[in-house]
């Protein structure tokens, strides 16, 4: 099973995840020719060079925003990470560092600020594909509902307030084109170094972490305060949060490939995203349990039914039925049950107190079992879960939850087989 690993020791930010990405192997061309499918590009230059932090080198990417044709001459470098005032610092203590969001705000040039729709019309009506589109609204929805919880608003209501939001467009929808293209089968995460101190940004002197960060990484293990400096912004969170499967510090699995995306600031520690590449080989899982069989010829079969739902209810892990003819030509139901040793008392009393059994048999059984994990799709009709196995590493079969399907089949009115050839095409596809 293929992984991306984000180790985020300091933080996570749009521009150092593109930086990351391509250092890891995305082929810089196809993001770019992805991202101008946007069909944005009088607005922005994107940069990509080779830079280092405190001896490490990787890749930098800088968005330049262009004052949307106005004035050629003036352009704006957004750089987030110079406007972040540390704490012990004099405001504007380096004039380089002073072209900030708020300043630019000041201009008579105003870039306009795009709203969740405008973004959505920009992002569904490119060529993109349609894993890229849905990913990159993933993101744009977790900042969305953040903005809006935040600033009391309707999701509709928020405007990207930060320089027109073209910026947050490029990083996420250039997020989205690096995830689709290097087509891992699960996203994981370390904790999430959020830093410390204050930012200046549109919305005035605001305390790190960003109302909007903390929000977007509700629920998500974090740690703050290595450094007086905002470490992970809205957009970095954002695409965290959409995207990682498992927040971990435990790396369990071979690194293959290792990339460095290089921030702004000089830091204490490595201003850097360092992400991996890696292979997790999960053999294939032996667990003891046992079955449990009784031969029944004089119960009322109407109860089997009443018997099964109980044995699950306490914890059988399978229950099945086997027609038997027994001594004296009598037609009978041989139940078996496997069971763990954890539940093997429940489910003895269930049989002994629900059926007409005075005994059983009971043997010990190895189950082998595959590496399996379950992701969710967006097929046309709703989403599905399916169940993917893995054999020495590889994906060998995957399986659509029979329960979604049926209840998608049901809603839409359709077969669920065609419900399953959905499934089919965009697993294809994956
Ligand atoms: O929605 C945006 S872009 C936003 C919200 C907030 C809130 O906490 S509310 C704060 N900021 C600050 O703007 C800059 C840029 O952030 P990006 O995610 O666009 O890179 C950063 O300092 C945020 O803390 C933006
Ligand atoms: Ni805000």
């Amino acid at each position: 099973m293929n992984v991306l690993y984000y180790d985020c020791f300091c933080g996570i930010s749009g521009d150092m995840n593109l930086g990351a990405m391509i250092d890891l192997g995305v082929d810089k061309e196809y993001l770019l020719e992805g991202i101008s499918k946007l069909k944005l590009e009088s607005e922005y230059e994107i940069h990509i060079k080779e830079s280092i932090k405190k001896g490490i080198t990787g890749t930098k990417v800088d968005v330049i925003i262009k004052n949307e044709g106005h004035n050629h001459d003036h352009e704006h470098k957004h750089d987030h990470e110079h406007d972040h005032h540390h704490h012990h610092e004099h405001h504007g203590h380096d004039h380089s560092h002073d072209h900030n969001h708020s300043h630019n705000h000041d201009h008579s040039h105003e870039h306009h600020h795009r709203g969740l729709k405008e973004i959505e019309d920009i992002i569904n009506s490119s060529d993109l594909n349609e894993n890229v589109k849905k990913l990159s609204l993933d993101m744009f929805m977790e900042v969305a509902k953040a903005e809006a919880k935040v600033h009391g608003k309707s999701l509709y209501e928020v405007h990207f307030h930060e320089v027109g939001a073209i910026d947050s467009i490029i990083d996420m929808v250039g997020a989205a084109i690096c995830l689709d293209y290097l087509k891992v089968d699960k996203i994981m995460a370390s904790k999430v170094q959020l830093g410390g101190g204050f930012v200046k940004c549109a919305h005035g002197i605001i305390p790190v972490p960003a109302p909007a960060t903390v929000e977007i990484l509700k629920d998500i293990p974090v740690k703050t305060g290595i450094v007086e400096f905002e470490t992970t912004t809205p957009t970095g969170a954002a695409i965290l949060a959409a995207n990682v499967e498992e927040f971990t510090d435990k790396i369990e699995f071979s690194i293959e490939k290792i990339g460095y995306g290089i921030g702004n600031r000089e830091l204490e520690i490595p201003n850097v995203l360092r992400v991996y590449l890696g292979k997790e080989i999960k053999k294939e899982e032996v667990k003891k349990q046992y079955i449990l069989e009784t031969n029944i010829d004089d119960m009322n079969p109407e109860l089997y039914g009443h018997v099964e739902e109980r044995l699950f209810e306490v914890g059988a892990l399978d229950v099945f039925k086997t027609p038997i003819i027994m001594k004296k030509g009598r037609a009978a139901t041989k139940l078996s049950i496997l069971v763990s040793d954890k539940k093997e008392k429940d489910v003895l009393e269930v049989i002994f107190k629900e059926t007409t059994s005075i005994g059983l048999r009971k043997y010990e059984v190895d189950k082998i079992m595959l590496d399996r994990d379950f992701k969710k799709i967006s097929t046309k009709y709703g989403d599905v879960t399916i169940k993917k196995a893995y054999y020495e590493g590889e994906l060998i079969k995957y399986k659509a939850e029979y329960e979604d399907c049926k209840k998608i089949a049901k809603e839409n009115n359709i077969p669920i087989s065609e419900v399953y050839k959905e499934v089919d095409k965009i697993v294809e596809k994956m």
